[in-house]
């Protein structure tokens, strides 16, 4: 990390393939009879954990470089698991796997890592068993899961929060039931899975909240070309906002308006961010150029627009805290359901940086004041990919050394994060 301190970051950049994509990708191909080719995929442990899944169920998965050939003989074809399904880190993977398993109607047990063992299934659970799924969970709540044959129906759904994983585990159990599932989303959350559902060939439709998904169509096998992940590339992007002298271009990066809200923020604030939409059929995709801006305003953002960054408020604190007025983070409780509680891991450890921090139990304000760092500051990643790559930048910024307890977490989603930080470097 030192050789990247008293730099300026300059270049065009393509980071890694969207991993909401990927498993979809990956999962979608399995349950399509024939070859699905999944171009530019994400090579990282998540998506690997949902690869072998696939490949336990009975679809075979080729990886070349920058391109998985997924060959299924279909989904009424595949099995019922020999061992117990590991998933790994990832919340996506156990999640819509659930749903998938238990549409096809086999039994499986799923277990993850520690940050699983702590992550809420109920949300999933009870829809499922709505459907009629047989579902057990450790202290009704967590992993292990164990999934038993059952029939399952369509049901009309109110989510109770907007959650890509818990809608996607629904729509992929609804596949196979005779009728037609409504969800009533709360506020738009990522819909990579109804677009590559319907490219898939099922009969889906989405409108002002409500997505209606008809059972008993076979989906199609379908080639797939996963774009670059904008949850990545807001690492990039804050450097460049943040660091004076920088100024980067990520090119062919997700621009899905369900996904984009960081972008909205930067706007806000005022940065230096230019916007070239390149593609809009299905996943939008684009080029976007972020140069360093002093002055950053401050902003205050709830509702809608949280399920639209909230894998990104990490950084967006480390951002908050460079701007010149207050920023506020309200309606984002579910941060504190992911791989480790976000609320906290952030205030913990941007705490120790000398910013100032008000805590609500579903969000923040950081404080306008000097960010200092003192020379190897001990602090924790927790595991948590989103949390060390945003303690990694911090200390860049400041061009002050710090120690992360563990960094190995940064391959759940960005293998070669500090190469690509690397080649955007140039000497201050
Ligand atoms: O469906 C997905 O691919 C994801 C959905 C989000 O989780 P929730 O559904 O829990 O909001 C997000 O935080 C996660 O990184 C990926
Ligand atoms: C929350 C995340 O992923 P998952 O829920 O799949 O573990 C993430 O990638 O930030």
């Amino acid at each position: 990390m030192k050789s990247l301190m008293n730099s300026k970051f300059n270049g065009t950049l393509k980071v890694p393939g969207d991993k909401s994509i990927t498993h979809r990708a990956l999962m979608f191909g399995a349950l399509a009879a024939g070859t699905t080719r999944i171009h530019y995929p994400l090579p990282s442990e998540d998506t690997h954990r949902t690869l072998e899944c696939m490949r336990a169920l009975g679809a075979e998965v080729e990886q070349k470089q920058g391109e998985w050939v997924v060959t299924s003989p279909g989904a009424a074809q595949l099995h019922a698991p020999a061992k117990t399904l590991y998933t790994g880190n990832s919340g996506t993977t156990t999640r819509l796997l659930t749903g998938l398993i238990a549409g096809l109607g086999l039994t499986a047990e799923m277990e993850g890592d520690e940050s699983i063992a702590k992550r809420p299934m109920d949300r999933i659970q009870r829809p499922l068993a709505e459907m009629g799924a047989d579902i057990s969970l450790k202290d009704e709540k967590y992993p292990p899961i164990i999934i038993r044959p059952a029939r399952l129906s369509p049901i009309s759904y109110t989510m109770p929060m907007a959650s890509a994983q818990v809608k996607s585990a629904i729509l992929l159990a609804a596949l196979y039931t005779e009728g037609t599932t409504v969800i009533h989303e709360p506020s738009p959350s990522r819909n990579h899975t109804e677009i590559m559902l319907e490219q898939f060939g099922a009969d889906i439709s989405a409108e002002d909240g409500v997505i209606r998904l008809k059972g008993g169509n076979a989906l199609s096998a379908s080639d797939v070309t996963v774009p670059g992940d904008i949850s990545s590339a807001a690492f990039p992007i804050v450097l460049a906002v943040l660091k004076p002298g920088s100024s980067i271009t990520v090119e062919n990066v997700s621009l899905n308006s369900t996904r984009s809200g960081i972008l909205d923020v930067l706007e806000m604030m005022g940065a230096d961010v230019r916007i070239e939409q390149t593609s809009s059929e299905g996943e939008a995709i684009g080029t976007v150029h972020a140069s360093h801006t002093p002055n950053l305003k401050g902003f205050d953002i709830s509702g809608d627009i949280i399920p639209r960054l909230i894998d990104e408020i990490p950084i967006i604190a480390l951002l908050a805290a460079y701007s010149t007025e207050a920023c506020t983070v309200r309606d984002a409780d579910e941060l504190r359901y992911k791989e480790t509680d976000r609320i906290r891991a952030v205030i913990d450890e941007l705490s120790k940086f000398g910013i100032s921090f008000t805590e609500y139990e579903d969000g923040f304000t950081v404080h306008p004041g000097q960010v200092s760092i003192e020379e190897n500051t001990p602090v924790k990643g927790y595991n948590d990919h989103r949390i060390i790559m945003m303690l990694i930048i911090s200390s860049i910024i400041s061009d002050t050394p710090i120690e992360i307890d563990d960094v190995s977490a940064i391959d759940i989603s960005y293998p070669g994060f500090m190469e690509d930080l690397e080649k955007l470097r140039k000497e201050a």
